[in-house]
């Protein structure tokens, strides 16, 4: 079965400060999810930006505040919206582009059965004949959520219609940091969240940036949405060519919410959220790509340092060089015996240390903590 991604974009990374859209980056993005779908995805997007596109052009200074402001503001800049994504769609490649479809939607119609199985119908008869749906809520009749004004619960929503292998939230933020980074420039971005505690929603805040409503909290609260669903989730940034793809693969510049360690057998589960790390070892990015991407076992060759004093049998997390986690594992060699060999050939490792496997950590005996 073909693998659906859903991204969503906010209003903060689409249109300026002072209203209009940004046409650069509206090409930008499109060219992006144009190659998601060239490279074999289903792509859906769901774009806020209505509000923020028209509220110039219909006559108010800033954002209106008023619900049928707003729905006024939306009904003139959806249509200056899906005109910027038709174009910027059309120029893609030298096939003629990649051609996109509107759906609006509320809220509301997902608690209604017959309206929620016909707008499923209608986007999985698009996207086999690969259209690229873009959605965006009703906000003419959408109310309610106006003033919430947020498509980022929207996205979940979408996401777990769909079945999507992943929901990519893009703003204007490399993911969730420890605090706002606009109130506190020291804060540090967390790369991964496995479960949404209250703890993690308390450091997303209330809403963001003047143009967009949401904020990091309803970003948040949408991926908890997702994650119930089944639907594992990326927070961040997509800036420069290419960085939607390794958004979609796992590393982007983000934060990632997994929901894939729930489906762990029992014993990798334990591994993964319950054991008590011995020790940690550093590898380089060789070593870093067999583990994540090739499914292999960790070798002496690929590891530069240790850290704690762990014996065969202990269970030690696993580190690239940019300090980010990678995992964990079962050892079958003692902290001296690693200090030893790291770095050294299979060949050179059997003649300087004696152990029961060639393995630093078998690869039935490890998981993987990053996405
Ligand atoms: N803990 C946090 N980590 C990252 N960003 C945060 C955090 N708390 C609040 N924010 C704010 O959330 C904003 C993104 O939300 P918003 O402006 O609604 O974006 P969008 O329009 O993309 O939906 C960021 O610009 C940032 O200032
Ligand atoms: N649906 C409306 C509001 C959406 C909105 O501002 O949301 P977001 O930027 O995701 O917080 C729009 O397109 O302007």
């Amino acid at each position: 079965m073909t693998d659906t991604i859903v991204v969503k974009i906010g209003s903060s990374s689409l249109t300026s400060e002072e209203g209009g859209i940004n046409r650069e980056r509206i090409a930008f993005f499109a060219h992006e999810l144009a190659a998601l779908h060239e490279a074999g995805y289903q792509v859906l997007l769901v774009t806020s930006g209505a509000i923020a596109a028209g509220f110039k052009k219909i006559g108010y200074q800033t954002r209106p505040k008023l619900v049928h402001e707003k729905q006024a503001a939306a009904a003139v800049g959806q249509a200056l919206l899906m005109q910027a994504y038709q174009e910027a769609f059309a120029s893609y490649g030298s096939q003629g582009g990649v051609g996109v479809a509107q759906i609006l939607l509320t809220r509301a119609d997902f608690s209604n059965r017959k309206r929620i199985s016909n707008a499923l119908m209608t986007i999985e008869e698009l996207l086999h004949r690969r259209m690229l749906p873009i959605v965006n809520e009703n906000d003419t009749v959408a109310t309610e959520e106006l003033k919430f004004s947020e498509n980022d619960t929207l996205s979940a929503l979408v996401a777990n219609l769909v079945k999507a292998k992943r929901l990519v939230i893009l703003t204007d933020m490399d993911g969730l940091y420890t605090e706002d980074p606009r109130k506190n420039p020291n804060a540090v971005r967390i790369d991964r969240v496995e479960q949404i505690s209250d703890d993690i929603l308390r450091i997303a805040g209330g809403a963001g940036s003047s143009v967009g409503t949401g904020g990091m909290r309803s970003k948040i609260e949408a991926a908890r949405i997702a994650m119930r669903g089944g639907v594992p989730v990326f927070i961040g940034r997509v800036f420069e060519p290419g960085d939607l793809k390794l958004a979609v693969s796992g590393i982007g510049k983000g934060t990632y919410f997994d929901t894939s360690l729930h489906n762990l057998p029992m014993k990798k589960q334990w591994l993964g959220f319950h054991s008590m790390p011995q020790g940690r070892i550093f590898v380089d990015e060789g070593a870093e790509r067999a583990l994540l991407d090739g499914g292999k076992s960790l070798l002496p060759a690929g590891i530069r340092t240790i850290e704690g004093d762990f014996h065969p049998g202990d269970v030690v997390e696993v580190f690239n060089q940019q300090q980010q986690s990678l995992g964990r594992g079962v050892v079958n060699y003692a902290a001296w015996q690693v200090q030893a060999v790291a770095g050294l050939s299979t060949e050179e490792v059997r003649r300087r240390v004696e152990v029961a496997r060639i393995e630093v950590i078998h690869r039935d005996e490890w998981v993987t903590l990053r996405a």
